[in-house]
């Protein structure tokens, strides 16, 4: 998508050089960086310099190729794989795509192994944006159906949580791909942009994404969502998600679950939208089995932001010895969640709705 009149993906290749944007410096500075190793993709994971589930199994897929251009043996792959899954627990796309590049250079002689890999990633990355242009189509219908009974020009009101947009996989993002085909495509759609606290990825990078592809949207403090839904203001809240079990149950930025219960109270339809590859078709019980990042507390006693002369400052908000807890995930039943918009289909947030649009990897995990 545009960031200004430039269009970019979140990760892209130059000759040998991997490079992403660094969205720890979103949205107040542009900044590209290199990965040139094992090392720095797996840092660019775990300080979230990357995020989002696909964007970070497309980055381990990268991580994995560069360590095995360094070293191709037996040792190395174990290695990478070990490192970059240690970076971020939640996320299932990470493991996702780890397996997938063991599995398919395991078996290769060691000098085809770097190149393998190499392509492998490329094709995750390409995957990921057919994948979500379609995830777009499929949950575009759902924005059409409102938007019939809507007077001319009255948008569709979407509420979204954290960041699940362009900048979260490799292009179109999945919460925001039916929001963007909506407005390429001429429906007037509106969006609340909850801020996310602690790391503020709405504020910073999702207001930042809908604001430079002109889509109209009004950024809000998370706690807002309830009074906004009770007041008629939301139509539907669409929301990604790291992890989604093979019930149903949705594992999303922390916060969502309270969003879930709030459209429930008040009969708005709330979906997930996420690919195949978003599916633990291994976990049954969400809250029960999905291991919950628990991050730094200084991302909760301090906030990022830039000051009135243009400088970016940390700053804390509560007093130096006031404990924290910081947990970055939370589970939202699948009894909360409308329906899931895949690559292909919507479907009910159950086991018999998963299975009926994959049965071939239901079956396989079952
Ligand atoms: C399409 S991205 C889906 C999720 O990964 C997204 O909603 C989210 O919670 C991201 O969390 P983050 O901690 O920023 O990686």
């Amino acid at each position: 998508m545009k960031i200004g009149e430039r269009d970019f993906r979140s990760i892209w290749t130059e000759g040998d050089d991997v490079r992403v944007i660094d969205q720890t410096k979103l949205p107040h500075a542009l900044e590209i960086v290199s990965l040139p190793g094992l090392d720095e993709a797996a840092r660019a994971i775990a300080d979230m310099w990357v995020r989002g589930a696909p964007l970070i199994g497309a980055t381990a897929a990268y991580g994995m190729a560069l360590a095995l251009r360094r070293d191709a043996s037996d040792a190395s792959l174990a290695n990478a794989y070990e490192t970059l899954h240690a970076t971020r627990p939640t996320a299932i796309n990470l493991r996702w795509a780890l397996d997938r590049v063991r599995h398919a250079v395991g078996k290769l002689p060691r000098q085809a192994r770097a190149e393998a890999a190499w392509r492998l990633a490329a094709e995750i990355c390409d995957e990921d944006v057919a994948t979500n242009r379609q995830i777009g189509e499929n949950g575009l219908a759902l924005i059409e159906t409102i938007a019939r009974a809507k007077k001319p020009g009255e948008p569709v009101n979407v509420l979204t949580h954290c960041n699940a947009g362009w900048l979260a996989t490799v292009d179109w993002g999945t919460a925001t791909a039916p929001i963007y085909l909506a407005h390429d495509r001429g429906i007037a759609v509106h969006v609340y942009v909850d801020e996310t606290r602690p790391r503020n990825q709405g504020a910073g990078l999702t207001a930042f994404e809908l604001g430079n592809h002109g889509v109209p949207h009004t950024l809000v403090v998370d706690n807002a969502g309830g009074h906004l839904m009770q007041h008629g203001l939301v139509d539907l809240c669409i929301v990604g998600t790291d992890r989604t079990t093979a019930e149903g149950d949705v594992c999303n930025k922390i916060g969502t679950y309270l969003k879930a219960l709030a459209a429930a109270d008040n009969g708005v339809p709330f979906y997930a939208a996420l690919p195949a590859s978003t599916v633990d078709w291994t976990v049954r019980d969400g809250v029960a089995e999905i291991p919950i990042e628990q991050r730094g507390g200084e991302e909760v006693s301090h906030v990022l932001g830039m000051n009135d002369h243009g400088v970016v400052e940390r700053v804390r908000i509560s007093p130096e010895t006031t404990p924290v807890a910081n947990y970055a995930f939370d589970v939202t039943p699948a009894r909360l969640v409308t329906g899931l918009i895949t690559e292909r289909g919507v479907c009910d947030a159950s086991a018999i709705g998963l299975a009926g649009l994959f049965p071939e990897l239901a079956r396989r995990r079952a």
